[in-house]
């Protein structure tokens, strides 16, 4: 009765149970085993394991089992660091690129009654479904990382991010004292003249237009970020003031080329912008965004949809006038 029990328990669980002796051959083939495998318990028993299964990883397999006859004590292994023992198939609809069943293995010594070690059994647990939700959970989380550092309203990066970003490229550029960045500061014109002409909805438009255009003349290594409502801050690694100056003038021409539709009526916007160039040994981080501010004051002074670049004898003109 009791081996009747235990021959039907072995054959019916849902995990794979296989046993094998010194020389590797197969004492045990349950069923889950067979089934998955395709190879029946008939015409496993007795054969050698690694013949068997050519494409079994022998030389870990085997460090895995000569250690449970060596030392009589449990091993494990985790999908986590080898997905698979055996290259099952699985019939989840949806598992996110995961082909295989993933496994987790438990190796236990046979003892007999004197106490030798003469087989090894094996349990191969299916953790697929383990697996499918951990991938899943990553995939949100990268996502949800992703959108806690983006604007809302136009998708590009919002101010706590490019600070950290402006703050991060500080640090490289100080590390190595070789090559510099430059910032630009990019405020919409009257703003809120568009907001009161053509509404607020009107004036989103007009912040998503602006910021397709700029990103249209933008290098894929510039960050672009939105610092308040209509101001928006680059930052443009490896360039100093000549490119950075002819960066911002690409991207004012862009947002001045043409009337931006709004319900099919036409909104003229233009932008004034300043620009600075980190300079190493800055006493002060934030210096370079305080310069790019003092040079966009001075755009706006000057007329407005201009390009200012950041010069020393602005700080007296500008903060005076102001
Ligand atoms: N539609 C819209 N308007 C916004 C948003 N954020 C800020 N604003 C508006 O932008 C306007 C900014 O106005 P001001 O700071 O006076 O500047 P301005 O009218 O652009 O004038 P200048 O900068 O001097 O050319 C305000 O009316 C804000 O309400 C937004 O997300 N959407």
């Amino acid at each position: 009765m009791l081996e009747t029990l235990r021959n039907f328990i072995v054959s019916e669980v849902g995990v794979g149970i296989f046993a094998v002796d010194r020389e590797y051959n197969l004492l045990l083939w349950n069923r889950f085993m067979a089934d998955h495998s395709g190879i029946s318990a008939q015409d496993a028993l007795g054969r050698n394991l690694f013949e068997l299964f050519p494409d079994l990883p022998q030389k870990w397999l085997s460090k895995k089992v000569d250690s449970v006859f060596m030392l009589h004590n449990f091993a494990f292994t985790s999908w986590e660091q080898r997905p698979w023992l055996f290259p099952f198939r699985h019939n989840r609809p949806i598992t996110g690129g995961i082909d295989f069943m993933q496994q987790n293995c438990t190796f236990m010594p046979v003892r007999e009654a004197d106490g030798e070690v003469s087989a090894v059994a094996v349990t191969v647990n299916d953790v697929t479904d383990v697996a499918v939700y951990q991938s899943m959970l990553k995939q949100a989380m990268a996502k949800l990382e992703e959108s806690s550092s983006r604007d809302g309203l136009t998708g590009v990066y919002n101010r706590r991010f490019t600070e950290a970003r402006l703050l991060e490229e500080i640090g490289r550029v100080e590390r190595y004292q070789a090559d510099t960045f430059s910032v630009i500061l990019l405020d919409l014109d009257h703003f809120k003249q568009i907001n009161d002409t053509h509404g607020h909805l009107g004036g989103d438009e007009v912040l998503c237009e602006v910021v397709a255009r700029v990103r249209n003349v933008l290098r894929d290594t510039d960050v672009f970020g939105r610092y308040g409502g209509e101001e928006f801050l680059l930052m443009l690694p490896q360039t100093g003031r000549e490119g950075a100056v002819a960066a911002a003038e690409r991207i004012r021409k862009s947002i001045a080329s043409s009337p931006i539709l709004y319900n099919e009526v036409p909104i003229n916007a233009t932008g004034s912008l300043g620009v600075a160039t980190y300079e190493v040994g800055a006493p002060k981080v934030e210096r370079v965004k305080a310069q790019a501010d003092l040079a966009l004051y001075a755009s706006k002074r000057a007329g407005r949809n201009r390009v200012t670049f950041y010069s020393a004898q602005m700080v007296d003109k500008e903060l005076g006038a102001g």
